[in-house]
């Protein structure tokens, strides 16, 4: 495997990590902002702003890049705010074609983007194909969406009437989590720009690539230059952003803290904000539930992306008499998961995003084994046979003997951490698993399907699911109740909040004054 060749837009790749040959004569390219329809580094570049990213699976350093401050963000917005004009006074069915055709490109390179999705965050190749096709959707989606933005047509008396129109907001912001890099940058830029706003991206800080990637992209399929920006930095970037007096509206996927945070300085300019947030949803396993559904929906709202995601059902609730078929399925199902190598196909636990994420998911087990949990499977750093793999692994870990009160059952753990909770009636059930802060999502498995939708509609969550669990569909509305968010991405609904209601009064008769 290590030194398979994998084939790339007919350029061949040499190694598992062997650098890209597409592009740069066999490197990443130097410039990973993107403005104006290019890659570009910031203007004037301070030696002592140099953000070192390092790859996941081996520790190693993956590129250097600077950090973009007032000058090169300014640069970026402005690049944006001149496009606009072109871009939002382009029919839907304009827009769409050219959305398309982006669309298109990434299908031909998508081995190309998975394979540095991958080198980027440490996700298992096989998810991180999937990733991109959550991207390509929602490029899709909206295009197929933008030749229907339009408003109401409302009659009023004596022949008059008012119309609505659906018009863009300006430049957009995006400000991206590591977790799903490509898959943010897709879910923000397409409805955006589908509406006829231009928008600038900041990834996180630890996976720069794909966005970049996709800026060359939308310019080969013709989106016109400055209508898509990526300015590459952290926190200090984000904030630069967010308060920057001609960005409309910024759409942020990161942390609680970090939400309010980007939602205060957006309040400062009275910009909308999407919030979607961290979580601890409950999943809820009745006696009646088909068990190896239920365990799979369990591993499925657990393990993916090494358990680095937002929906998580880390708090799994089981009926306690079918708890020990439910448990012994579960280890069984989760001890056989394989860990190490991302690049491998048949891995399916890859390595943490980085050293801090892992010592903190360790610190929350040890804390989970003093109060009282006990490890059913899991929950140990693995070192692969591969010398060169020096990432950071953890095996999935399920966790028995828990109760509501544990840190690890209150607080986001965002690693391969699943907590098992006993219960005995439905009532007891539902109030416990609301008793969070948070609000992302939630599930039940039972076969009795008026349960199912009681349960349901008592859940303080935005995004439920009835028999499955982390399914995601671009056609679907996906955001946060509670601190886990505000507004939704993907779904017809994302268009409201990518556009601005104009109402228009027209009067058909004479103007009646009381003057
Ligand atoms: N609800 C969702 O859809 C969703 C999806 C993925 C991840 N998440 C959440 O993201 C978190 C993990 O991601 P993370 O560690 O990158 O989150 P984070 O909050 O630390 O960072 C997110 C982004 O915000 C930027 N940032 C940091 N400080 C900022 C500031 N003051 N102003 C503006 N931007 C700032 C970061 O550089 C990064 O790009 C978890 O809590 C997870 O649940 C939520
Ligand atoms: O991490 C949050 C968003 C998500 C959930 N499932 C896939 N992506």
């Amino acid at each position: 495997m290590w030194l398979q060749q994998v084939v790339l837009r007919g350029v061949q790749v040499v190694g598992r990590r062997g650098v890209c040959t597409t592009v740069n004569n066999g490197k990443l390219p130097l410039h990973f902002n993107y403005i104006n329809g290019e890659r570009v580094s910031p203007l004037n570049p301070d030696p002592s702003q140099v953000m070192k990213v390092l790859e996941p699976a081996t520790g190693d350093l993956l590129i250097e890049l600077q950090t973009s401050g007032p000058d090169e963000v300014n640069r970026a917005v402005q690049s944006a705010k001149e496009a606009f004009n072109e871009w939002s006074q382009l029919t839907g069915l304009q827009r769409s074609r050219i959305m398309q055709r982006a669309a298109q490109i990434i299908k031909d390179r998508q081995e190309e983007f998975a394979y540095w999705e991958t080198r980027d965050t440490g996700k298992p190749i096989y998810e991180a194909r999937m990733d991109i096709w959550t991207a390509i959707d929602a490029i899709e989606y909206f295009s197929g969406l933008a030749p229907s933005i339009a408003g109401q047509h409302v009659p009023l008396a004596n022949g008059s009437f008012a119309y609505t129109k659906r018009e863009p907001l300006g430049v957009c912001a995006g400000i991206g989590a590591w977790n799903y890099p490509i898959q943010m940058a897709g879910w923000k830029s397409a409805p955006a720009l589908a509406c006829g706003n231009t928008f600038v991206f900041k990834p996180s800080q630890f996976t720069p690539i794909t966005a970049v990637m996709l800026g060359e992209v939308y310019t080969e399929a013709g989106l016109p230059h400055g209508c898509y920006n990526v300015v590459q930095g952290a926190g200090e970037t984000g904030t630069l952003l967010c308060e920057h007096p001609d960005v409309a509206k910024v759409s942020f996927t990161g942390s609680v803290p970090t939400g309010s945070k980007v939602m205060a300085a957006a309040a400062g300019g009275i910009k909308t904000v999407t919030l979607e947030l961290g979580g601890k949803s409950p999943l809820i396993v009745f006696a009646d539930a088909n068990l190896d559904n239920a365990v799979g929906g369990a591993m499925l709202g657990n393990f993916l992306s090494q358990g680095e995601v937002c929906s998580n059902a880390t708090r799994v609730f089981v009926e306690n008499s079918v708890m020990d078929q439910f448990l012994s399925r579960l280890v069984e199902r989760t001890a056989r998961m394989k860990v190490g190598d991302p690049m491998d196909d048949d891995t399916r636990v890859g390595a943490m995003i980085h050293q801090d994420q892992a010592d903190k998911v360790m610190t929350y087990l040890e804390g989970a084994k003093k109060e009282g949990a006990v490890v059913a499977c899991g929950g140990e750093m693995v070192t692969p046979d591969d010398p060169q793999l020096k990432g950071c692994y953890i095996s999935p870990c399920v966790l028995t003997n828990c109760h509501d009160d544990m840190t690890v059952v209150r607080e986001e753990v965002f690693g391969p951490v699943l907590s098992i909770l006993g219960f005995d009636t439905e009532e007891e059930v539902i109030e416990r698993a609301n008793d969070t802060e948070f609000g992302l999502a939630g599930g039940v498995f039972t076969n009795d399907l008026t349960r199912a939708h009681r349960v349901i509609a008592q859940m303080q969550a935005g995004t439920c699911y009835i028999n499955n669990f982390n399914i995601i569909d671009v056609a679907v509305p996906f955001g946060g109740f509670k601190k886990s968010g505000l507004g939704r991405e993907n779904g017809v609904v994302t268009v409201e909040y990518y556009t601005q209601v104009k109402t228009v009064y027209v009067e058909m008769g004479d103007v009646d004054a009381p003057f």
